[in-house]
């Protein structure tokens, strides 16, 4: 096996896939047992409504404690943590968080299941590190803090794009466009666990027990000009240098369908994009700007913003024909 550009080992890896549910303990040892460093990255992200509150905290926060447990039992002394930018914010007040890092002073107030459950799970991580593990040596973990995750199979992104497809080449604007939404690219987001992954043991005294932002070199901009980087070179219009509707029309469709929810759940689940929390977020600034995995373990982003829109555009392009 030879050097690639950054270091890393070029050529082909064997990975053997072992499949379980982080919510069944025994799973979980079975999957660690052997290994030498963890990168939790499995999760429920539902935002919408899809799942219950209790499945969420049984998978996001009780998976994670699982894994916590097997790491001990197992002697394991590595653990990276995919967080989320949503335990920070935005909080529920709608303060803005704008062009902040981890330093950075904010009320991080969380109601729905979803931030609450990755705050909790977080904050086990944590508090895990320098726990005894099977052997004696301590436990070293950290948290890495995504925010909005962009490129090959946002499944988000291919909903707007068919959308936008079926509304004859056009999507309407219903977030103003001063409202930044901070953004980063898979493949970017990856690269950073594979540096922690990488790291943390030699430099476990200055990793251990901390958080990083994951970002790159994407573009501030709202949530749907964001989007148009890519919809835009597929053919689609943002129609709108203002939002289309008055905010308080879309409250009030946010509201009607957290109701829609409630009384269909008996029957089926109603889970639209737009309810009070998916509005709440999109209409929030969330930018981060910082160097701190730069300064801790060498990060620099894989793919430069040309690399990760091409990507991006290629494969939203690649998804039209399953989308008409
Ligand atoms: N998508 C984003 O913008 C974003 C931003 C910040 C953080 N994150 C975090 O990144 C991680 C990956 O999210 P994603 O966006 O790729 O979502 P995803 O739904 O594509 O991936 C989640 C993965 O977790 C697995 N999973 C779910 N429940 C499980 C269970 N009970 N046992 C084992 N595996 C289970 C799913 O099979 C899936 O492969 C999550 O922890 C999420 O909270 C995502
Ligand atoms: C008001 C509508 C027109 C627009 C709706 C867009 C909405 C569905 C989007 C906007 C922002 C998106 C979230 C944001 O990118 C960051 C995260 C963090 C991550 O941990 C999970 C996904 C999530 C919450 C995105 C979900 C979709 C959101 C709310």
């Amino acid at each position: 096996m030879e050097r690639g550009e950054n270091g890393g080992l070029k050529g082909p890896v064997q990975v053997t896939a072992i499949q379980g549910d982080v919510t069944q303990a025994h799973e979980v040892a079975a999957a660690v047992t052997g290994a030498h460093v963890v990168i939790h990255t499995a999760g429920l992200v539902d935002v919408f409504g899809r799942a219950s509150p209790k499945t969420i905290y049984e998978v996001n926060v009780q998976g994670t404690q699982n894994v916590i447990e097997a790491c001990v039992q197992a002697g394991t002394r590595l653990l990276v943590y995919t967080s989320s930018m949503e335990v920070v914010g935005p909080n529920t007040k709608g303060h803005p968080f704008y062009r902040g890092n981890e330093d950075t002073p904010y009320e991080a107030v969380h109601k729905h299941p979803y931030p609450c459950s990755k705050a909790l799970a977080e904050r086990l991580v944590l508090e895990a590190n320098g726990k005894k593990v099977r052997g004696g040596l301590p436990l070293v973990t950290c948290a890495l803090r995504p925010t909005g995750i962009y490129g090959e199979g946002h499944q988000i992104m291919r909903d707007f794009y068919r959308q936008g497809l079926r509304l004859g080449g056009r999507l309407f604007r219903a977030i103003p466009a001063s409202v930044e939404h901070g953004r980063v690219y898979v493949g970017n987001v990856a690269w950073m666990h594979v540096l922690v992954a990488r790291e943390l043991e030699q430099r476990a005294a200055l990793m251990g027990g901390q958080v990083y932002f994951c970002y790159d070199r994407s573009p501030y901009k709202s949530y749907e000009d964001f989007n148009m980087e890519f919809l835009g070179p597929c053919g689609l219009r943002l129609v709108g240098a203002r939002p289309l509707l008055p905010y308080w029309l879309l409250v009030l469709l946010a509201t009607l369908n957290a109701l829609l929810q409630w009384l269909l759940r008996p029957l089926l689940v109603y889970a639209p994009l737009l309810n009070p929390y998916t509005l709440a977020v999109a209409n929030t600034t969330f930018t981060v700007s910082t160097d701190k995995a730069q300064r801790h373990f060498g990060y620099e982003p894989l793919f430069s913003w040309e690399d990760s829109r091409t990507r991006t555009i290629l494969w939203v392009q690649a998804s039209e024909g399953s989308a008409r």
